[in-house]
């Protein structure tokens, strides 16, 4: 993986505190397109503690997915580059960092999941194979051995006929046990930090509760911090415990979860609190007119399945 340089670096005053795991500092992300260049982000900065998991919410298009990309070194090449900033994973540089030490910090500390699990995996190959085969090149181990850690590790994401996994492609797996494999591969290396794009969007509700548990206990058995990525409030309230809001390639607003969800500051958040119908809150009140009584049922019917 690498990053595009050249690079305008942003000076960071502060050394980061003793728990201080990601810092963006001024940001800055461009794609050029054949018709013009698009400032996708435009002088994010976020921090991180260890252990914690940040939300990044807004809409799409307002440059979650390009934030991310920019930190594992995935952005759209050739269109995308970072054209400013710093990115201080534990203190480093991971833009001035040299490309070997870029690729150790992202292989060892840092994994990211996506939304679309069937594409994330080898289709032509078996799961067992997949996972053991990672986790022999990750520690060194035999055959065996590896195997026998696969096993284990699918338990530890909540699947018990880890044999019948293990034997099964991609395909054959729904597609919250797909995401299960694949947060098994991402933590049986023990990163400090989980990126995680979306991971549940393309999941049903209940499965995308499972998988937001999942990653809750993940957090609190090995003190892995996760980026949470959503355009969906309901995710951020299920699990973040801080939300920072983005717009139009800008943070809007960042602060801890219960506040920001009773008392958004900024009139962007409010809106996009308000664009999520819940049963236990007021449904939004809707323009006079926009929404009418035989919408309801249909509108109360999304709110129960969150
Ligand atoms: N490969 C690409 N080529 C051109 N423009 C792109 C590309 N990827 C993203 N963009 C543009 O960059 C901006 C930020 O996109 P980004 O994907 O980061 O948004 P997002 O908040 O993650 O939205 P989504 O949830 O839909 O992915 C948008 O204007 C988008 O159209």
């Amino acid at each position: 993986m690498s990053i595009i340089a050249p690079i305008a670096h942003h000076t960071v005053q502060a050394s980061p505190g003793p728990s201080e795991l990601l810092r963006l500092a001024d940001l800055h992300v461009a794609i050029t397109t054949p018709r013009r260049t698009i400032q996708a982000v435009r002088g994010v900065d976020l921090d991180l503690q260890a252990g914690e998991i940040l939300a990044l919410v807004g809409e799409s298009g307002s440059g979650k997915t390009m934030t991310a990309a920019s930190i594992v070194g995935l952005l759209p090449r050739p269109a995308a580059r970072i054209t400013q900033g710093c990115i201080l994973f534990q203190g480093r540089d991971l833009l001035a960092a040299g490309t070997r030490d870029r690729q150790r910090i992202l292989r060892q500390d840092i994994a990211f999941i996506v939304q679309s699990s069937l594409t994330s995996l080898n289709p032509t190959s078996t799961i067992g194979r997949q996972l053991a085969d990672m986790i022999a090149f990750r520690n060194g181990l035999g055959r065996s051995q590896a195997r026998r850690e696969a096993v284990r590790w699918l338990g530890e994401v909540g699947i018990d006929a880890a044999e019948r996994v293990m034997a099964s492609y991609p395909h054959r797996l729904s597609g919250g046990m797909r995401q299960r494999v694949l947060i098994a591969m991402a933590i049986n290396s023990r990163p400090k930090l989980i990126i995680a794009d979306e991971p549940t969007t393309a999941l049903d509700t209940a499965t995308q509760k499972q998988i937001l548990a999942l990653l809750a206990r993940i957090r609190d058995s090995y003190g892995i911090a996760i980026l949470l990525i959503t355009h969906d409030f309901g995710v951020v309230s299920f699990l973040s415990d801080r939300i920072a809001v983005m717009q139009h390639g800008r943070i809007v607003e960042t602060g801890p979860t219960a506040r920001v969800l009773a008392a958004p500051r900024h009139p962007y958040t409010a809106t996009l609190i308000d664009a999520v119908p819940r049963l236990d809150h007021p449904l939004p009140r809707p323009a006079p007119g926009v929404i009418s009584e035989q919408d309801r049922p249909a509108i109360l019917a999304r709110s129960a399945g969150r």
